[in-house]
């Protein structure tokens, strides 16, 4: 295909998620690498001001950007069509190191993936469920789907602790670049865990509100993971 040269972290990284064009125009990019290594903008809460978020992301031109426009079946904010979402990616692809696709929007939005990933940048396809952790045959099976990603990120709610073992193992089992993260209360517990045993992005919040329940403040994120003893597997 293309010389396409996406770099795919080599440590475990924080991403900052934000949700909300106000607490986009209050961060200070000074102020972002001691929080985050990438920035997270969760289009899907801007539709209708891409004039006023274009002006905005000229402030962010020397730090990673990952965009995404979540499905509403996926914890998007605003219920948009798949044309829709490639519409808003497409708008914002000179300015993406990494975009975010669920892997259940992949084929309707194929042409606009594509389009992208010929600009160099990196493909995470995702999967959420906010019920629950799926058995781990069905984690497995959504990795291996998600083959054509640059990196799979799962993202599972953990109702009880058995829920960690499970998510671990599938990390560990795969060579795939993985990010994974529970969510609810034990979901903070789980990303300390997921990151030492080799999840590559690792998502916690900007501002004051979080974008999924379980996330840790960015910055604390970030100070906890670099406390971290990496697991290394045998
Ligand atoms: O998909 C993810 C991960 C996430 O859901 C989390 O659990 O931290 C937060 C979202 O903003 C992001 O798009």
């Amino acid at each position: 295909m293309s010389a396409r040269q996406v770099t795919i972290p080599d440590q475990p990284l924080v991403v900052g998620s934000v949700a909300s064009l106000n607490h986009l125009a209050c961060l200070q990019p000074i102020e972002l690498p001691e929080q985050c290594d990438l920035l997270e903008v969760r289009l899907d809460a801007m539709v209708g001001h891409e004039e006023a978020l274009m002006i905005e992301l000229d402030r962010f031109k020397n730090f990673p950007l990952l965009f995404t426009a979540r499905a509403v079946s996926e914890g998007g904010l605003v219920a948009l069509s798949a044309e829709e979402r490639s519409e808003l990616l497409l708008s914002v692809a000179d300015r993406a190191t990494w975009i975010d696709v669920e892997l259940a929007s992949y084929d309707s939005m194929r042409d606009a993936i594509h389009e992208i990933r010929l600009k160099e940048v990196g493909l995470i396809l995702s999967y959420h469920n906010f019920e629950e952790t799926p058995e781990e045959y069905s984690l497995q099976r959504t990795v291996e789907l998600a083959e054509e990603a640059d990196i799979v990120k799962l993202a599972v709610m953990h109702r009880e602790v058995d829920d960690f073992a499970r998510c671990t193992r599938v990390l560990r089992r795969n060579d795939h670049p993985m990010s994974l993260m529970g969510m609810g209360p034990l979901g903070a517990v789980s990303r300390l865990l997921y990151a030492q045993h080799g999840s590559l992005l690792n998502y916690g919040y900007l501002g004051d509100t979080p974008t999924a329940p379980g996330q840790w403040p960015a910055k604390m994120l970030k100070q906890a993971i670099a406390a971290l003893e990496p697991i290394v597997r045998v």
